[in-house]
């Protein structure tokens, strides 16, 4: 299976207030269609590592690569294009336009990139709700549905431009069992019946079980 992200040495040290080396020697890989979490004590540098793998921070040392491209010292611009059109982000707070339809909201990412035109985006941002078997709510506020709808919502934009990999943040974090089950279940069927590979940061042990690898972070470590 092709490698999807990879992390070759990625070594970062926050300089301030003091110096603190907090991610040491990363090595890992996500293949095409891995569905992996990463555990770990809180602070142990699982949201640091999850910046850097994003592209949104550039300040470490190691190498990152994406579908076998090499993204370390590239352009602000060019990350951003990266990020927007291979990346998908779930966090644990769905960062909804409340004003917005729930259409309007899964719409945003493919707007921003704008290489299809408003109504081939309206049809795929359709599908994806569909895909979540949540087309019913397309066009209600987003104010106004529950919190594992919303965390559904997140994810069929997450989804909007067909990314490589999707990546998060503690995306069960605010849901009751019922609604993280539901998240779970539908990354599992993202990654079985799509092939799409998900990196997720969880606390959850349950969640991680049914991904296919857990990494265990110690410390700023990958130790097992
Ligand atoms: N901007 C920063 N400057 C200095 N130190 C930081 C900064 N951001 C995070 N840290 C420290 O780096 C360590 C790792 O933080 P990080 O948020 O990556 O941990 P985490 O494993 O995601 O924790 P949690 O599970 O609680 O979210 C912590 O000790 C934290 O205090």
């Amino acid at each position: 299976m092709e490698k999807v992200l990879e992390a070759r040495n990625i070594d970062k040290h926050f300089k301030k207030p003091v110096l603190f080396h907090v991610l040491k020697d990363i090595n890992f890989s996500v293949k095409q269609g891995e569905f992996v979490s990463i555990m770990g004590k809180s602070g142990c540098g699982k949201s640091t590592l999850l910046y850097v793998l994003s592209t949104m921070d550039t300040d470490y040392e190691g190498e990152l690569l994406l579908n076998n491209q090499l993204l370390t010292g590239e352009s602000p611009d060019s990350l951003s294009y990266v990020r927007n059109k291979h990346i998908g982000f779930v966090f644990q707070f769905h960062y909804l336009l409340a004003e917005f339809t729930v259409l309007e909201n899964v719409m945003l990412p493919a707007r921003k990139l704008a290489e299809k035109s408003s109504e081939e985006i309206e049809h795929d941002a359709l599908e994806k709700l569909r895909i979540l078997g949540i087309d019913n709510l397309a066009s209600k506020k987003a104010y106004r549905i529950s919190g594992g709808e919303k965390q559904r919502v997140a994810i069929a934009r997450a989804l909007i431009n067909d990314p490589a990999i999707i990546m998060g943040d503690e995306p069960t974090g605010n849901l009751d069992s019922h609604n993280s089950e539901n998240v779970f279940n539908i990354f599992r069927q993202l990654s079985d019946e799509r092939g799409l590979s998900l990196l997720i940061v969880t606390h959850d042990k349950d969640f991680a079980k049914g991904t296919d690898r857990i990494i265990q972070m110690e410390d700023g470590r990958i130790i097992k």
